[in-house]
């Protein structure tokens, strides 16, 4: 079976760790949205949001995304933390293959990046806080856009990897989710 899904999930919540490993296990293509993004821009997100602002990164992420969502084949792809806010994103992700929500709560995300600075929306004030917040907002909107939800609070990455696999290959439109000439 030719994997093809989105991980959606807080920052932190393990989407490009898991990700990168389940596209390896699998053997089909990575991309990292993030990354991608950063190389489109040729700078880090966290300077692109001081010196840009967070609408015009948000710009770029929902063009980039649509780009992305293209490519045909099995692919996995990590999107960022707030890549469901917008509901054209959502379309797109629904329309693109599986989505798994790699659920977390804040306060284990919190114990994973709390020394990590590349996160621009935790950086500052009280992170853990932060956390709690962005979660109560997205929690919702992660829900609506996936088609099932991970808990990740205790496996480790390769645990989670082989629940990812089990789970795509359970799903009953695993192929449908191919774009008609994939399947
Ligand atoms: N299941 C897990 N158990 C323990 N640590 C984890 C787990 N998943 C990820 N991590 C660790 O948590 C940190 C954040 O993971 P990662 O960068 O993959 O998150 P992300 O969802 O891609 O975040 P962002 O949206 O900011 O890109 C990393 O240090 C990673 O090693
Ligand atoms: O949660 C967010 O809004 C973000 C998460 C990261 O993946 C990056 O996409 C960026 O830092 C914004
Ligand atoms: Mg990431």
């Amino acid at each position: 079976m030719q994997i093809r899904c989105a991980l959606v999930g807080m920052p932190g919540s393990g989407k490009s760790t898991v990700g990168r490993q389940l596209a390896h296990r699998a053997g089909v293509p990575f991309i990292d949205l993030d990354h991608r993004l950063e190389r489109t821009i040729g700078t880090t997100i966290r300077h692109f949001f001081e010196v840009e602002g967070e609408a015009r990164f948000r710009d770029l992420e929902s063009q980039l995304l649509a780009e992305v969502a293209q490519q045909p084949g099995g692919l996995v792809l990590s999107t960022g933390g707030g890549a469901v806010l917008r509901p054209e994103n959502r379309e797109v992700l629904r329309q693109f293959g599986n989505v798994l929500y790699l659920r977390a709560s804040p306060e284990e995300i919190y114990k994973r990046v709390k020394h990590d600075k590349t996160r621009p929306l935790l950086q500052g004030g009280n992170p853990l806080e932060k956390l709690r917040e962005l979660h109560a907002q997205r929690d919702p909107l992660y829900r609506e856009t996936a088609h099932y939800v991970i808990e990740t609070g205790r496996p480790s990455v390769s645990t989670l990897v082989n629940m990812v696999m089990m789970q795509l290959e359970m799903a009953p439109g695993a192929a449908a989710a191919l774009p008609a000439a994939q399947a």
